[in-house]
């Protein structure tokens, strides 16, 4: 199984048809076009304090995906929260959601995919749940299965 950045996920699909294919069309913010890593997860509505908190601890080369109901009336993650990812090695984010600070995002050595933008920032509170499998797009994201994304989308370990 590719582990590394040497992949495309069109290749990898045809090696394997059992692989999830996301449909949903999140658009790539990061400065890595091309990540894969082992699914951590949040559950979370407008609330990015599981979110902070996670990104600011190890990620030992996990994919962090979120689900944040497809609401894209604030952000869940901008360029602080983003940066201690890569300073704590994040693979990368996916988020079913919004982001804000996209150029300084785009900079940045980590893979984000997002729904899209909003300078809005999203509350503090801490509520959502953290490494629970969640649906969006007609994938599941289970944690611990792994994740390869690139240019022409995201596939998972079924
Ligand atoms: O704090 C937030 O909610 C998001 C943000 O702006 C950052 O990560 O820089």
């Amino acid at each position: 199984m590719t582990t590394t950045t040497d992949f495309t996920t069109c290749d990898l699909y045809d090696e394997n048809e059992s692989l999830q294919s996301l449909s949903l069309q999140l658009t790539n913010f990061g400065g890595l076009a091309r990540f894969t890593g082992p699914i951590r997860t949040v559950k979370c509505y407008r609330d990015n304090g599981l979110v902070k908190d996670l990104l600011n601890s190890p990620g030992e080369g996990a994919v962090l995906v979120i689900d944040g109901e497809g609401s894209l009336d604030s952000a869940l993650m901008g360029d602080l929260i983003a940066a201690a990812a890569v300073e704590n090695g994040w693979a990368g984010v996916v988020i079913n959601g919004a982001i804000r600070d996209r150029v300084e995002v785009g900079q940045l050595q980590l893979g984000v995919k997002a729904l899209g933008t909003n300078p809005r920032k999203s509350v503090k509170d801490g509520k959502g749940e953290v490494d629970v499998v969640v649906d969006f797009g007609g994938v599941t994201f289970t944690p611990g299965k792994r994740l390869w994304s690139d240019e022409d989308g995201i596939v998972v370990e079924p």
